[in-house]
């Protein structure tokens, strides 16, 4: 199924299986298929996580995005809008992290007086998740731009900080556990 920009979205169509290898052991099997909600392309996820000692543990459906726009794509097409309205000269550094704090807090309000909230948010509005779509898009934009503008190539710095996540939370030692790696003893 085609995603609603018509491009195709990256490993979300038809029945595309693959398994991943990671560094803690894991082996992952993930069958991906691509749903339609509200007329939105989205995808979902079944995975079976496989540990080693063989057990074998069905996840809920899991919910993933189109393949694009790209970060870069992201960095381009605000640059673009940025530039078409002379707006560089209030973009520095400062002003793009305050308006990105800004942007959060809207997100926070949002959920705020809710109570807990249920994944894939069931008991919101079409109108409600629209207006939640818009603020964290606000909140990834200026991300973006905040990075760009401090010379942070942020796909990569997320790729290097995932890999110290995994050194300092070895699944093997963490697993099901919320603690902050401060708290380990060893
Ligand atoms: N100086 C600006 C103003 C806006 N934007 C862009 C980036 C954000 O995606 C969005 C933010 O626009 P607003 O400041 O109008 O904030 P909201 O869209 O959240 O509107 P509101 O505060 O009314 O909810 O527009 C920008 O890049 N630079």
């Amino acid at each position: 199924m085609m995603a609603s920009n018509g491009k195709e979205s990256c490993g979300i169509n038809g029945d595309m299986s693959s398994t991943s290898f990671k560094g803690n052991g894991e082996v992952f099997a993930n069958k991906s298929h691509s749903v339609r909600v509200n007329g939105a392309a989205a995808a979902a996820d079944s995975c079976q996580s496989k540990s080693l000692n063989g057990d074998v543990k069905k996840r809920t459906e899991r919910f993933t995005f189109s393949g694009e726009p790209t970060v870069e794509d992201i960095r381009r097409m605000q640059a673009e809008f940025t530039d078409e309205r002379d707006w560089n000269q209030f973009h520095q550094p400062r002003n793009l992290l305050l308006a990105m704090v800004g942007e959060v807090g809207e997100v926070a309000e949002l959920f705020q007086w809710r109570g807990e909230v249920t994944e894939g948010l069931p008991d919101w509005t079409e109108s409600e998740r629209e207006h939640l779509a818009h603020e964290l898009s606000d909140v990834m934009i200026y991300l973006v731009e905040l990075a760009e503008k401090c010379h942070v190539d942020l796909p990569q710095a997320v790729l290097r900080k995932m890999a110290l996540n995994r050194q300092k939370y070895p699944a093997s030692k963490v697993h099901g556990s919320a603690k902050k790696y401060t708290e380990y003893k060893d």
